[in-house]
């Protein structure tokens, strides 16, 4: 079944255009890692998939229906979901109402002590500390609630925005790996990642160089691109 497709993306910020000519297809279960250097866009691509770059023109559908025209909370309400970069947590509530928070769509809400069973098998970290303010937890924690409360909604696309900026290497790699092993069902992950080596898991890498798709390989080329 066909889940993300672009068809001639462009997308900015004011005068500046940071993607061009953005074609690609990301189909249901699959998982892609978006890689390329800084400032090259893989940021502006995520929010154009939402409608929340400056900007963005060309074709966007999601499972077959044209998500071009609409608003970013209702494409929430549909299932996409933009992590974005950095800690999306409250730091004056408590790590289990910051999960909480995640689940505000009426059904996601019904089911959200499932559903932070799940997150927290995910991270197991988080357990000790759920009753804890979010502000009181380290780093690496801060990134697994943050990375956790997107995970609380009802999803089935995923955009997931350098989940391992910051990170020290080994929390790193275990949140990602967590990422990894989240079951897509009729979804689909776009993780985008400098760190190309964190992306053993994806079914395939795009790389973006100057706002365009540069080129797309095997997911087998994570483990030996690193840092290109
Ligand atoms: N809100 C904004 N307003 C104006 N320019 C922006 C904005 N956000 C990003 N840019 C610019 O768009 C270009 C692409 O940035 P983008 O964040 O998409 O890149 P990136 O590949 O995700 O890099 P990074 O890893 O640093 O986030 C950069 O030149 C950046 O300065």
């Amino acid at each position: 079944m066909s889940g993300l497709v672009l068809r001639g993306v462009g997308a900015g910020y004011g005068p500046m255009r940071v993607l061009e000519e953005i074609d690609l297809e990301v189909a249901v279960g699959e998982r892609v890692g978006l890689v390329g250097l800084n400032g090259h866009g893989k940021t502006t691509l995520l929010r154009a998939v939402m409608g929340m770059a400056g900007w963005c023109d060309g074709e966007r559908s999601w499972r077959g229906r044209s998500i071009a025209r609409t608003a970013p909370h209702e494409l929430a309400r549909r299932g996409l979901i933009l992590m974005p970069q950095g800690d999306a947590v409250f730091p004056g509530l408590s790590v289990r109402d910051n999960l909480e928070s995640g689940a505000y769509l009426p059904a996601a809400w019904r089911r959200r002590a499932a559903r932070r069973r799940r997150v927290l098998d995910l991270f197991p970290k988080l357990v000790p500390h759920l009753d804890q303010p979010a502000g009181t937890l380290s780093g690496g924690e801060r990134r697994m609630l943050s990375v956790g409360r997107g995970l609380m909604a009802d999803g089935e696309l995923y955009l997931v925005d350098e989940p391992s900026l910051g990170l020290a290497p080994g929390i790193a790699t275990g949140l990602v790996r967590a990422l990894m092993s989240l079951e897509l069902e009729n979804g689909a992950m776009v993780i985008a990642e400098q760190n190309r080596s964190l992306l053993g898991g994806v079914d395939r890498i795009v790389r973006l160089h100057a706002g365009r798709i540069a080129e797309e390989l095997p997911a087998a080329a994570a483990a030996v691109a690193e840092g290109r």
